[in-house]
């Protein structure tokens, strides 16, 4: 099984070599947004160095000023106490200031960091293809642009400063306790056993439940989002009492699951704390009788004690850190893998340019499936001359959306071309297949903005004027002039909402304003009023003269219109002609036809 994009997303059991293939994902991608960085990254790494050592000075100072300072003070000497004094004070003051580069150098690095890859995310998701999107759902992706890269924000933000500040800080000290008395490091290696294994075992034991519950954010996020995009459903339906139980369930596996985070930090904070209690008190000790043998001085002591506490300091972050680190690395993980992913309908290497595009469409030995296992349209040729429409129709599954998606080129075929005017539509100019080729959907989406806004999306540059006369053609004009704000009229704001039918209507015109030549409609099921039915079917005869329309007929009424009818069964074409001849014969259409008009009386 791959692991190459989004593939083996969910898995938990990678194999070594899949493993390696993503962290080395995670890597690149890593390395890329850290690139521009450079020159920052290294200030930054140079101010933690100087501002750890500065800090990590205080306590020889301290030891200085009263093993040398204060006997020499006694001598009328006061040069020693003076100089530990401010030496303490200056590496105080240079600790500081190299605090506050760092932690604002940092801070622009991580916001550089996480606007690329916000970006980044966005015009890629973006980017890639209807198939991606049709398998991918919209609760994982919004996991991966909210909650992942906020654990990345977290770990650039915080942990990375307390780690490399926390290890700077350890690394320093331990030196600083060699040089000022081995024998007290010695202590300090000694507890530095007991700390390794209690830490070990915090890792092994929170790497599991961190994953589990980052499993169970996802979950909750997942829930969350499928339930409020299909909330028309879950009500309809009253799937509310079963979510409430769903979700009750996945809040308490992540309550469970945190609790036992939480019961992990119980056990390794105290420990972390023992351990250092006793190294410290065992430097005291054994320091105190050599104080006592004349071995060392009362200030060597006080510094070495002072080590030794301080050693353990960071230690409590750094096991925050780890959380946040198996998060932000995850996270990582998954984004790359959303990043790896290549348009299935990638745009030509060479384009070709299409002006002013007729709009004849032709089908050459097109063959089409969405999986290798299935074929959906086996192979077929269709010609459909610059200006004809043609009405699909079909029982469900017939294939006639994926017919139709195929001229729009949210897919290309498996076999075969399609092209518009001679020109295969993978080689034709992007631009150009989306100026000549338009697909109206039956949800008939409308974006939040004013009502002019959602038909100027058929032609950005329009005026006014050009909008409402596309409104005008299509029957639009009228209710939108009696909406409260006219066209400014906000279509998610209260009392700027919308009827099924208007929407349709507003989708027509911002189809003709984008005037293509190739139309393609897949008309909503929906059943419309009468008058609402006659005005959409008014305003489609004006959108559809002068172009080539392919419509998916969910009316047979809408058939009427069409100079010729396509019959699909199980992705074939089993009829064609134009509706009367269609109508006359004994075939499938007759029969619907037939049924229909019964139903009418
Ligand atoms: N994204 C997809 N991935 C895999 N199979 C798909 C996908 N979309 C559709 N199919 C399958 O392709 C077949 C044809 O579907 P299509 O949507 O083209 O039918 P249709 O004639 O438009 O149906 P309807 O009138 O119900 O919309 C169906 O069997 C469907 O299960």
């Amino acid at each position: 099984m791959s692991v190459t994009g989004v593939q083996g997303e969910e898995r938990q059991d990678y194999s070594k070599a899949e493993s390696a293939q993503i962290r080395a994902r995670s890597r690149r991608l890593l390395g890329s947004l850290l690139a521009p960085q450079k020159a920052r990254l290294w200030w930054t790494a140079v101010a933690i160095i100087i501002s750890s050592a500065a800090q990590v000075a205080g306590p020889a100072l301290i030891g200085y000023g009263i093993d040398q300072g204060i006997p020499a003070l006694m001598q009328q000497n006061w040069f020693p106490v003076a100089f530990a004094g401010i030496a303490y004070l200056l590496t105080g003051l240079a600790g500081a200031f190299l605090i506050s580069v760092y932690i604002r150098q940092s801070a622009r690095i991580s916001q550089a960091v996480l606007i690329d890859l916000r970006t980044r995310v966005f015009l890629h998701t973006q980017k890639l293809s209807l198939e991606f999107h049709e398998s991918y759902t919209s609760g994982r992706i919004i996991s991966r642009q909210t909650s992942d890269l906020d654990a990345i924000r977290e770990l650039m933000d915080e942990g990375l400063t307390l780690l490399v500040r926390g290890l700077m800080y350890m690394v320093f000290t331990g030196i600083m306790l060699v040089i000022v008395d081995a024998p007290s490091a010695l202590v300090l290696l000694v507890a530095l056993i007991p700390l390794g294994i209690l830490t070990r075992w915090f890792q092994v034991r929170s790497q599991q439940l961190f994953r589990r519950s980052r499993v169970a954010s996802a979950k909750l996020i997942v829930q969350f989002v499928e339930t409020m995009t299909g909330i028309r459903a879950v009500q309809a339906f009253r799937k509310q009492r079963r979510n409430e139980t769903e979700f009750g369930g996945l809040v308490e596996d992540y309550r469970d699951v945190n609790a036992k985070v939480l019961g992990l930090f119980a056990i390794y904070n105290p420990g972390l704390a023992l351990i250092g209690n006793t190294a410290v008190a065992a430097t005291l000790v054994l320091g105190g009788f050599r104080v006592v043998d004349g071995a060392m001085g009362v200030g060597v002591l006080l510094s070495v004690v002072l080590y030794t506490k301080r050693f353990f300091d960071p230690m409590e972050d750094m096991a925050m850190f780890y959380n946040g680190y198996q998060s932000a690395s995850s996270a990582l993980e998954k984004i790359s893998g959303v990043l790896e992913e290549e348009p299935s309908v990638p745009d030509p290497v060479k384009p070709v340019d299409l002006w002013n595009a007729e709009g004849r469409v032709r089908f050459d030995g097109v063959e089409f499936a969405y999986t290798k296992d299935r074929v959906i349209l086996p192979r077929f040729d269709l010609d459909v001359p610059a200006g004809q429409t043609i009405a699909l129709v079909g029982s469900t599954g017939a294939g006639k959306s994926t017919l139709a998606k195929l001229i729009a080129r949210f897919y290309d075929p498996s076999d075969g071309a399609v092209t518009l005017d001679g020109v295969s539509l993978t080689e034709l100019h992007p631009k150009d297949l989306r100026r000549a080729i338009v697909m109206v959907t039956q949800e008939a989406y409308l974006f939040s903005g004013s009502v002019a806004d959602n038909i100027a999306l058929g032609k950005p540059d329009a005026s006014f004027d050009e909008i409402v006369r596309a409104a005008m053609a299509v029957g639009a004009h009228e209710f939108i002039e009696g909406l409260p704000n006219g066209y400014d009229t906000d279509v998610n704001k209260r009392g700027g909402r919308v009827s099924a039918g208007q929407r349709q209507l507003i989708s027509f015109a911002r189809a003709f304003l984008a005037n293509p030549a190739v139309l393609i409609l897949d008309e909503a099921t929906s059943s419309l009023d009468i008058p609402s039915e006659r005005l959409v079917q008014e305003g489609l005869t004006k959108l559809l003269a002068d172009r080539t329309a392919v419509i998916i007929a969910h009316r047979l009424s809408t058939v009427a219109i069409a100079d010729r009818v396509l019959v699909m069964e199980h992705g074939r074409i089993v009829e064609d002609g134009a509706p009367a001849d269609l109508i006359a014969g004994t075939g499938h259409f007759a029969a619907m036809h037939a049924a229909w008009r019964d139903s009418l009386v």
